[in-house]
């Protein structure tokens, strides 16, 4: 992947009450594909439980937390594993494009159309005030919905093989997101938002 390609430019997206920026591809020594399967086999995959109305179900997804410290989550304290070689790499690809530091990284494997992710802002106070949160997808793409907190306003954006995301400024006060269900059958997709705790 050549490093100054129009694809490893990081985009600005116009959204009112925050920053976003995009860029079609993280520039990474491997192929796409491989670093996937490096991600679907390298990761200790769990399905957590959340409790709603009361009762213990496990999230529609496996996750995996890693990096430096530890961390709260939906109301949640992970102890994360050491980063791997292949994260540290993926972590240091996406310094290099944003210009950020970051420390820790929450995984989130999307095994298929059925998988989903509620919808929520990433506003934890360990985060600071104003969190910047670097996601990357691998696999299906998978749309990104973005909900205005306080106006009828929804942005949506087609998270791609290789695309990275970048969360940034006052976007986590101003909106709520998620990934909802397909209704179209679709592979795999790992996503690794990187955070700085
Ligand atoms: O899978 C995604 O693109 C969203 C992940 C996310 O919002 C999170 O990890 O907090
Ligand atoms: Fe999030």
């Amino acid at each position: 992947m050549d490093q100054f390609s129009a694809e490893a430019e990081l985009l600005p997206i116009p959204i009112d009450d925050g920053e976003l920026y995009f860029m079609q591809q993280l520039p990474l020594a491997v192929d796409n594909a491989q670093v996937m399967q490096g991600l679907l086999d390298g990761t200790a995959w769990k399905a957590e439980t959340i409790f709603l109305f009361g009762r213990e179900v496990a999230q529609p997804r496996l996750s995996a937390w890693y990096g430096e410290k530890s961390y709260t989550y939906s109301g949640r304290t992970f102890n994360p594993l050491p980063f791997t070689p292949l994260q540290l790499e993926i972590k240091r690809a996406v310094e290099a494009a944003t210009g950020k530091r970051f420390n820790s990284v929450l995984l989130n494997y999307y095994r298929n159309e059925q998988d989903s992710m509620g919808f929520h802002s990433d506003d934890e106070v360990e985060l600071g005030p104003e969190p910047t949160i670097a996601s990357v997808s691998f696999g299906a793409t998978r749309t990104f919905i973005l909900k205005h907190k306080k106006l009828p306003k929804t942005v949506k954006i087609d998270l791609t093989d290789g695309s990275l995301l970048l969360m940034a400024g006052k976007l986590q006060h101003g909106w709520r997101h998620g990934i909802n269900k397909e209704r179209k059958p679709c592979g795999a997709r790992v996503n690794l938002t990187f955070r700085l705790i």
